[in-house]
């Protein structure tokens, strides 16, 4: 049997924390909302998200993400592996809480968190899937596609939804939409605000396989990056840094003025409104269940 060495673990029982010892040190000590364990045997390392009920991505949860992802990096993991610990949802995408009505430098951080992360991911020097046992709308769709391989389980939805909720989805949630989806679909897509099933994402691209169990899923998420054994790591990271580096940088160069466009956008009136009304019909449609 494997045995996972816990690096990161959380409070959440539903999830193994067999702590081993390791002789790893680790940027932050706790964390509350992930859980990050390194297979010994294969070397890989996977990171659930663990933030009950829907995985909205939060400044917490956001920065716990990239200090796992730094961690994968900097311990020459073999490869990482994204997944959910709920049955239902990879990740609700962004917390709306941290746009509607939001405190001035809180939100700052959040979005400047978000940056990050993303950076770090789609940055990424190994290899990187996504095991999507959930919906993964807006938030979880960017990071979904941040990544080199997605593998989804039937019957979820994914996708850009931004301009159902009257925000708008930033260039660079586009551009690595528009890595694997073809132009004029993700434009029609885009605008439109459509959540893919999961039997349309795979049609158009959007995600590379379907399997019908998590276990599955991590496993074909294992072959992708088993793929690239005979492969020399720091040629394949060169290689990928070559059809990356462009949203990297353009995002890293403007990364102020994108902070300010947001800002400018989530504070309009009229934003904060249509906000605060999808958030009402999210907790309507709860408390119906
Ligand atoms: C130019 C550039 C300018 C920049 C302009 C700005 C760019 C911003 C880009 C935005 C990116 C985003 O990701 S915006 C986020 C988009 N996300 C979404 O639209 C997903 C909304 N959620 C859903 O559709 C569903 O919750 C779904 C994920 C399918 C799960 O359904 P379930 O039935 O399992 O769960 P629900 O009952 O709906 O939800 C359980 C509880 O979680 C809450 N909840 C659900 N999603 C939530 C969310 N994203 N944030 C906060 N809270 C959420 C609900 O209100 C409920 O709260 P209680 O009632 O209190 O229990």
């Amino acid at each position: 049997m494997n045995i996972i060495r816990t690096v990161r673990s959380v409070a959440f029982s539903s999830i193994p924390n067999r702590t081993l010892s390791t002789t790893r040190s680790l940027s932050t000590p706790s964390a509350q909302y992930t859980a990050f364990e390194v297979n010994d045997k294969t070397g890989i390392a996977t990171l659930t998200l663990n933030r009950p009920p829907v995985n909205s991505l939060n400044l917490e949860l956001l920065t716990e993400m990239r200090n796992c992802l730094k961690d994968a990096e900097t311990n020459k993991c073999k490869g990482l592996i994204i997944t959910s610990s709920s049955n239902s949802v990879f990740t609700a995408g962004l917390d709306l809480l941290e746009m509607y009505q939001p405190q001035d430098e809180r939100v700052k951080s959040f979005w400047t968190a978000l940056q990050s992360m993303w950076m770090e991911l789609y940055g990424s020097k190994i290899p990187t899937a996504a095991a999507i046992n959930g919906h993964a709308p807006a938030g979880g769709c960017l990071i979904a596609t941040a990544c080199e391989y997605r593998v989804m389980l039937p019957n979820f939805t994914i996708g850009l939804n931004e301009t159902l909720i009257g925000i708008v989805a930033p260039k660079w949630f586009v551009s690595a939409f528009l890595n694997v989806v073809p132009r004029r679909v993700a434009e029609q897509a885009i605008t439109q605000g459509k959540l893919f099933t999961t039997a349309e994402a795979h049609n158009v691209g959007l995600v590379d396989d379907v399997v019908n169990t998590k276990e599955e899923a991590i496993a074909k998420c294992e072959q992708f990056i088993g793929s690239f054994k005979n492969v020399n790591p720091y040629a394949r990271a060169l290689t990928k840094q070559q059809f990356r580096i462009k949203e990297l940088q353009e995002l890293e160069q403007q990364r102020e003025k994108d902070l300010q466009i947001f800002l400018g956008l989530i504070m309009q009136p009229s934003v904060q409104k249509a906000m605060g009304i999808y958030l009402e019909g999210l907790k309507k449609k709860s408390k119906k269940q």
